[in-house]
């Protein structure tokens, strides 16, 4: 049994907002985990990255989890991690980029109370560029396949859309500025 820490624990009074938690949706490469790092120490509240938990809580990589127990399994783990995730309060989360997909997922982030879902979007050729950019980025299983990625792309494009009440277009965005601009659509 792993316990849920967040990576980031903070004290001190939290922003009040009119919701307890916000969740970063998007594909890869969409910034769900660098501009949730930094959307939470900004308003003081905690950060959960779901990919990071399914990594502590299996005791190895999402890389390793693909290549020995396949995809099935990974979105198996995924769902629980997300389910856990979502009991926190005051916590941005970030979802893995095919999270979405999963009817579970759908279903647990629409009938979580207090729960603000986050569009993070771009085009698929910048989310690619930013991706090959990343240090470590080789390792993401579903970005091996260009033409692959491409669909899948297209094809969650509807989820994300569906499963958000806010998106925000962050093509010619810094960092700072998508934490900005999601901050300005939620106080
Ligand atoms: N405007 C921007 N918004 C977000 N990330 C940006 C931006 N410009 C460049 N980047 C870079 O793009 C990369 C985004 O990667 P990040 O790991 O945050 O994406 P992710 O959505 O969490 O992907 P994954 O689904 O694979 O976990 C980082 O290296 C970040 O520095
Ligand atoms: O888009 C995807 O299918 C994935 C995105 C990452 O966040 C990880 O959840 C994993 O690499 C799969
Ligand atoms: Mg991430």
């Amino acid at each position: 049994m792993t316990t849920l820490v967040a990576e980031s624990a903070v004290t001190p009074a939290p922003t009040t907002l009119l919701t307890e938690r916000i969740v970063l949706t998007g594909f890869m490469g969409a910034g769900k985990s660098t501009v949730g790092r930094l959307l939470a120490a900004n308003l003081g509240w905690n950060f959960l990255d779901v990919d990071s938990l399914i990594e502590r809580h299996s005791g190895t990589t999402i890389e390793e989890i693909f290549a020995t127990h396949g995809e099935a399994e990974f979105r198996r783990r995924e769902s629980a991690a997300i389910a856990r995730s979502l009991g926190a309060r005051n916590t941005v989360i970030a979802l893995g980029g095919g999270a979405p997909e999963e009817i579970t997922n759908r279903l647990l982030l629409e009938q979580t109370p207090n729960t603000t879902v986050v569009f993070l979007d771009a085009p698929f050729a910048v989310l690619f560029d930013r991706c090959v950019l990343q240090e470590g980025a080789a390792v993401r299983p579903n970005l091996q396949d260009p033409d692959a990625a491409a669909k899948r792309f297209q094809r969650r494009i509807p989820h994300y859309i569906r499963c958000s009440s806010h998106r925000i277009v962050t093509e010619n965005l810094s960092i700072e500025q998508t934490v900005a601009a999601i901050r300005a659509q939620l106080l």
